[in-house]
C-alpha cells in the first residue's frame, strides 16, 4: 500500500462517514459528480490515457455505483470505450479490458459481497474501499478484488488500513469533494482518529533544547534478566538511538533466584553469556535486601528519569509483577510496560495502571493482549485498542502490520510504516526504547508521542535489508530515519 498524502490524516468509521454526509450542506447530487470526476481522472491515469482504451464499471445499487457511472459518462467523453453492469452481472469476457472499475459497494456494505470473476488478471480501480472489505475493520464481507488503486472520497476509512486493507486496495488516493470532516472527528490533536505521516513525525517529534543536560531525557530499562539480556540491550541501544540522554539498565535481583520464578525456571544458573549492553549503558543494581520490596523503591527514588522502560527480558512470576506493580504505584516518571511485563500481568496489572497519574503506554501483541484482557482483540481492532485504553487509562499500542495505539479519552492514531521483515524476535523490544526514548525527551501529547515513535521504527525498518532483516539493525536505522524526518 502506498500513501500518495502527506500531512495530517483524519481516519473515519463507515458510520462517522455517514454523519457527515448526513450534515452535509451541498446535495447528494453534487457530491458524486464530483465523486464521480475524481474517479475517472484517477481512472484515466491508471488507463494512460483515455482515446481507445476499454473499461468495464461494476455498478452497485448505492451511492457508490453511483459515483461508478458518472465516472462512466465522464470516460466515454474521453474516449474510453466503457461497458458498465450491476453488482451482480458477469464482465463481458470477449472484451479485453485496459481497467476493471469497482463501484460495486462503498460503506453501505452491509452483507457479504463476492463479486464477478475477473477476466484475467486486469487492474482495478476501487470506489472508495474495495467491495467485499469491511470498511471499519477491513476485515472480509465477502471476496473483494485485489485493487491496483483505491480512491476515496473526503478522508480514509479505517477499513483501508486495517485486516485486510493494505492488502486489498493497493494505492490509496484521497480525494477530496468538498466535504469537510471537521466537525464529526475534530483536527489537530483532537482528531478522534488519524494516520500517523512523516509530516507528523517533523511536527511532532520531541526535540533536545539548545542548553540540553543528560539527565533531562534520562530511560530507565528494567529487564534483561540472566538469560535474557540481549532484549534489555536492543531497548537500551534503540533509547540511545532514538535519543535519550542518558540510558539506565537494571534487572531487578528478584529474578535471578530460581525461588522466584513459577515456572521453576532456572533463570540464574546454566545460562549463556549475557549480550553485550552499549557501552555507553549505565548498569544500575537494584536493592536485593527486602525483596520485591526493595528494588521498586530503588528504581522510584531516582527522580530524574523521564521515563521507566520495563519488561524486556524481565522474566516472568508473581514475585515480578508484584515488583512491577509496586514500581507503578512509586514512581510518578512516565512508564512503558512491554513483554514480560504484560504476560503474566491480567487485571491486577490493570488495575495498578488504572491509579496512576503519570503516562503509562501498555505495548501488547495479540497475546500480550489476551493475557491482560482475558480475550483475544478479534476482529475490530480499533475497539480492542479503546477497550484496554479504557479499562487501564493508559495509552494502549496494539502492535501489528497496522499499529493501532488509542487513548483513554478515546483519540485513536494509526501507523502503517514498516513491514513484514519486522516480524522478528527482538523488533518489539526496539519499539519500547524509542517510545522510552520519545517520552523521556517530551512534554507533548503523549498519545502522539507513542503513535509517532511507532511511526519512526515502521519507517526505520524499511531502510534495512528485506531478507534477513535482525533487531539489531534497527536502533542504527530508527537514528538515521530520525535525521531524515526530523529537520
Ligand atoms: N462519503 C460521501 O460523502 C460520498 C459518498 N459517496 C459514495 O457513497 C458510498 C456510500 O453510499 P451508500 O450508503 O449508498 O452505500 P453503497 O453504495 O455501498 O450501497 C449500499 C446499498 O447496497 C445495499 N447492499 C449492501 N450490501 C449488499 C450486498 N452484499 N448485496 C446487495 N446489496 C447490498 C444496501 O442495502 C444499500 O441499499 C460511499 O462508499 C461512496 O462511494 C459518493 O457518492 C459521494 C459522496
Ligand atoms: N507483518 C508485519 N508488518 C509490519 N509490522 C510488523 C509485522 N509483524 C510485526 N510487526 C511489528 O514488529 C513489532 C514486533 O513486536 P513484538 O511482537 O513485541 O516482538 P518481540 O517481542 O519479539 O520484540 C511490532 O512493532 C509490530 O507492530
Amino acid at each position: 500500500m502506498e500513501w500518495q498524502t502527506l500531512g495530517v490524516e483524519p481516519v473515519l468509521t463507515p458510520d462517522e462517514m455517514a454523519a457527515v454526509d448526513a450534515a452535509a450542506s451541498e446535495r447528494m447530487g453534487d457530491l458524486v459528480q464530483r465523486a464521480g470526476g475524481a474517479v475517472a481522472r484517477s481512472a484515466l491515469g491508471l488507463l494512460g490515457g483515455g482515446y481507445g482504451r476499454r473499461a468495464h464499471v461494476v455498478a452497485g445499487p448505492g451511492n457508490n455505483g453511483a459515483d461508478g457511472r458518472v465516472a462512466a459518462e465522464l470516460l466515454r467523453r474521453r474516449g474510453v470505450r466503457v461497458s458498465i453492469g450491476d453488482h451482480a452481472d458477469s464482465i463481458p469476457a470477449d472484451a479485453a479490458l485496459d481497467l476493471v472499475i469497482d463501484a460495486a459497494f462503498g460503506t453501505g456494505l452491509s452483507r457479504p459481497y463476492a463479486p464477478p470473476d475477473l477476466p484475467g488478471d486486469v487492474p482495478v480501480l476501487a470506489v472508495d474501499i474495495p467491495s467485499g472489505l469491511d470498511g471499519r475493520t477491513g476485515g472480509f464481507c465477502g471476496a473483494p478484488w485485489r485493487a491496483t488503486a483505491t480512491i476515496t472520497f473526503a478522508a480514509l476509512k479505517s477499513g483501508l488500513l486495517l485486516g485486510h486493507g493494505p492488502e486489498f486496495c493497493g494505492r490509496v488516493e484521497v480525494a477530496d469533494i468538498g466535504l469537510s470532516v471537521e466537525a464529526e472527528v475534530g483536527t489537530g490533536d483532537h482528531l478522534t482518529r488519524a494516520l500517523i505521516t512523516n509530516g507528523d513525525v517533523g511536527r511532532c517529534w520531541p526535540r533536545r533544547a539548545a542548553d540540553a543536560h543528560k539527565w533531562m531525557s534520562a530511560v530507565w530499562i528494567i529487564g534483561g534478566a540472566p538469560g535474557m539480556t540481549g532484549a534489555a540491550a536492543l531497548t537500551a541501544e534503540a533509547a540511545g538511538r532514538a535519543g535519550a540522554g542518558y540510558v539506565l539498565v537494571s534487572a531487578p535481583p528478584t529474578v535471578g533466584s530460581r525461588s522466584s520464578t513459577d515456572d521453576g525456571r532456572d533463570v540464574a544458573g546454566g545460562h549463556l553469556p549475557g549480550a553485550p549492553l552499549p557501552v555507553e549503558t549505565v548498569v544500575r543494581s537494584l536493592a536485593a535486601t527486602g525483596g520485591v520490596d526493595g528494588w521498586p523503591h530503588t528504581v522510584a527514588d531516582e527522580q530524574r528519569v523521564g521515563a521507566l522502560v520495563i519488561g524486556n527480558g524481565l522474566g516472568c512470576g508473581t514475585l515480578v509483577l508484584d515488583g512491577v506493580v509496586r514500581l507503578l504505584a512509586l514512581s510518578d516518571a512516565a512508564v512503558v510496560l512491554d513483554a514480560d511485563a504484560l504476560g503474566a500481568g491480567g487485571a491486577r496489572l490493570l488495575d495498578a495502571c488504572a491509579h496512576r497519574r503519570a503516562t503509562t503506554v501498555l505495548t501488547p501483541h495479540d497475546g500480550e493482549y489476551e493475557a491482560l484482557m482475558g480475550e483475544a482483540p478479534g476482529d475490530d481492532r480499533l475497539a480492542a485498542a479503546a477497550r484496554l485504553a479504557e479499562r487501564s487509562g493508559a495509552i494502549a499500542l496494539l502492535k501489528g502490520p497496522t499499529t493501532v495505539v488509542a487513548a483513554p479519552d478515546g483519540r485513536v492514531r494509526l501507523s502503517s510504516a514498516g513491514d513484514q521483515r519486522l516480524a522478528t524476535a527482538g523488533t518489539g523490544d526496539v519499539l519500547a526504547g524509542v517510545i522510552g526514548a520519545a517520552l523521556a525527551l517530551g512534554e507533548g501529547d503523549a498519545l502522539t508521542t507513542v503513535a509517532v515513535a511507532a511511526h519512526v521504527h515502521g519507517t526505520a525498518a524499511m531502510g534495512g535489508p528485506a531478507t534477513g532483516f535482525r533487531a539489531g539493525d534497527l536502533p542504527k536505522l530508527v537514528g538515521a530515519a530520525l535525521d531524515d524526518l526530523v529537520r
